[in-house]
């Protein structure tokens, strides 16, 4: 096999499979002739045509005189032989491979659809892709019932075998920029060699043998593992090392070693690090000799085959699954790097929560993506605190897809006994409300800050999810409102309010505010996270940014009244009157040079805010 070839196989988008003596283990009108006991006559039948004696159409036409069997023969027959008793060894496993790669299935049969359909469902090959006569029958007077006279090659048929037929069928329908046929006789490479044929012919020798079939194919095999091995595995690199890109990749890589039935996953997993000294060292050093990320995810072992690099160009070399999980300020830039760089058979999955806002309008991260590398991209989220996840605690996450086939490889790739993932036709749902939940966050860890019960945070998270469900509405119409029942709607949300940065961060926000010793959220950020970084704030500035522009303000009481308080404008007590956007006297007028760029991160002060409150307060 020449590298062509195997470049070929690999790119392959369909794989159409001969049925006799291909998928199955014997010519099935041979096998039916021995269960009518019938078997020497066919043999010498099949004999003469393979002598060139008879043309393929005489033989068939000879065998089923032969055969001259009714449909109760059939129906005996298909009980005495069930499918998987006749399926070459190893094509179940080909054919699966193929299917959890998204490579489409076909079968072109000569034989009739009542003897090739059973073993297409054996196959797990759906009924629309096989090509197959249907059976004639017609009534004798010598016998008491219909008896099979042939196959019913319908009249437009112009081409000479049901093999070639399927094969211009499907140049015709589909633009499959690769196509494989893999068959086993003379028929088989004929139809694979028409004009717009097949891309690759791929000769099957594994029951029978033909020498003008492996002399005219690009490859030959016996065992139809040896073809599911040539297929590429997927190898998966992530573009980021915080804590939920450590614990996200500690999944990754201990599936790709350890739960990976269908062998499709490279074992090694790359992960980018934002290069760091860590006690005078390199973090990416650091995590390839102790396999550990002691800054972001200290005391969690990623996994031995987990490879960290400080070069993006190199983290995304050779790798078709991208997981994107940088904070969402970062991801525009690191897009600009790798655009033109990535395998245009990569697929890309964000873990990233949070958008990007431009002067024509908010952009997902996951359009970002899809735009910069022209490839599918596709959004985990869900209730997912990382540290939780790496100490193995039952978790949840939600697949938004729009391709299901990569939706279904991501699932694989992510989904242990401890993480079930779903998945939704519905990234922009998925996405947004990972984003809007850290809004609602701030919110909770105001209430924390405050000391009020849990009726309020449920009060507050409430109407967080109302206004989260109302914007994303009204950005993305197409939204389906089961999204926001699934790990990253609801779920998420609550997580978040309980256990995550953001609320932590919020609450230290508020007590450092009613002591004496206000701080910013930079300062919180830097004391409380130590690196990790709060996405809350900048989201809050970019979300308001839009309602802004769009005189949405009013709409979303909850998410205005927040982004008051984060930008110093409210004291945090206004939360609990954010119907009225804040506290008569308190509701301080926009400031013009309000910071909402999130590139920068610019905020604006509180201390200032802080001040003006003392003050007041003294007079
Ligand atoms: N931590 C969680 O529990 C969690 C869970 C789910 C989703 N997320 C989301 O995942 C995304 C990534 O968060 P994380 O927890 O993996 O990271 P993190 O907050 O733990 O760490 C920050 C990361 O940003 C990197 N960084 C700093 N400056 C950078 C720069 N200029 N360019 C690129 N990278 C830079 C740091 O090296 C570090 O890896 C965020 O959008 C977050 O909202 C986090
Ligand atoms: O710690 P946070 O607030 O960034 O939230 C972490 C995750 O998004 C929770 O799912």
């Amino acid at each position: 096999m020449t590298e062509d070839t195997l470049s070929a196989w690999r790119r392959a988008q369909a794989v159409c499979f001969s049925f006799d003596n291909t998928v199955t283990e014997n010519d099935t009108l041979d096998l039916l002739a021995q269960h009518l006991g019938l078997g020497p006559e066919a043999a010498q039948v099949a004999e003469q045509a393979a002598n060139g004696q008879l043309s393929t159409q005489d033989s068939l036409q000879r065998r089923l005189q032969l055969l001259n069997c009714s449909p109760q023969d059939i129906l005996g027959f298909l009980d005495q032989h069930p499918p998987a008793t006749r399926l070459a060894p190893g094509v179940e496993d080909l054919v699966a491979a193929l299917q959890a790669r998204g490579i489409v299935v076909y079968l072109a049969s000569a034989s009739s659809w009542e003897l090739t359909a059973p073993i297409a469902q054996a196959l797990n090959i759906p009924y629309a892709h096989v090509f197959a006569d249907g059976m004639a029958w017609q009534e004798t007077e010598a016998a008491d019932g219909p008896r099979l006279v042939g196959f019913t090659r319908h009249e437009a048929a112009s081409y000479a075998s049901p093999q070639a037929e399927a094969v211009g069928k499907l140049r015709d329908m589909f633009p499959y920029q690769t196509l494989a046929f893999v068959g086993s006789g003379t028929t088989d490479l004929e139809a694979a060699q028409l004009a717009h044929g097949a891309d690759i012919f791929i000769a099957y020798a594994g029951v029978v043998q033909h020498e003008a079939v492996v002399q005219g194919s690009d490859w030959s095999v016996r065992d139809f593992h040896e073809m599911a091995r040539m297929l590429k595995k997927h190898k998966v690199a992530c573009i980021g090392s915080g804590a939920w890109a450590c614990a996200a990749v500690r999944i990754v890589a201990y599936n790709t070693l350890h739960n990976d039935p269908r062998d499709e996953f490279a074992k090694e997993v790359t992960m980018w690090v934002h290069e760091e000294e860590v006690n005078g060292r390199k973090l990416s050093e650091i995590i390839n000799e102790t396999h550990e990320n002691v800054k972001y995810l200290p005391g969690v072992k990623l996994g031995d085959n987990v490879v960290a690099t400080p070069d993006l160009l190199e983290a995304v070399s050779g790798a078709d699954i991208i997981m994107v999980c940088v904070p969402h300020q970062f991801v525009h830039g690191i897009c600009k790097q790798l655009q033109g760089h990535v395998s245009q058979d990569a697929i890309a999955v964000s873990l990233t929560k949070g958008m990007r806002v431009r002067p024509e309008g908010p952009q997902l991260i996951s359009e970002m993506v899809r735009n910069y590398l022209r490839i599918d991209c596709s959004v985990l989220m869900g209730a997912n605190i990382a540290q939780d996840i790496a100490s193995e605690q039952l978790s949840e996450a939600t697949i938004g897809y729009t391709i299901l086939a990569n939706a279904e490889v991501l699932k694989r790739v992510f989904e242990t006994h401890y993480f079930y993932v779903t998945m939704v036709p519905d990234v922009a749902a998925a996405e947004m409300c990972g984003t809007l939940k850290n809004i609602v966050a701030l919110s909770a860890g105001f209430v924390d800050g405050l000391a009020y019960g849990p009726n309020t945070k449920a009060a507050i998270m409430r109407e967080g999810l109302q206004e989260m469900r109302q914007f994303c509405k009204a950005l993305y119409p197409t939204v389906r409102d089961e999204t926001f029942f699934e790990s990253c709607g609801v779920a998420d949300l609550i997580a978040t309010c309980y256990g995550g940065r953001n609320r932590k961060v919020a609450e230290a926000y508020v007590k450092a505010l009613m002591t004496d010793h206000p701080k910013t959220f930079d300062e919180l950020e830097a004391e409380l996270l130590h690196g990790q970084k709060l996405q809350g704030v900048l989201t809050s500035n970019e979300v308001q940014e839009v309602l802004r522009k769009r005189g949405w303000q009013d709409d979303y009481p909850l998410f205005t009244t927040t982004n008051r308080i984060v930008n110093g404008r409210l004291p945090p007590h206004a939360i609990t009157a954010y119907r009225d956007c804040g506290i008569d006297g308190f509701d301080y007028p926009e400031r013009a040079d309000n910071p909402t760029s999130s590139q920068d991160g610019a905020r604006a002060d509180p201390l200032a805010v802080a001040a003006r409150e003392r003050e007041a307060q003294s007079k």
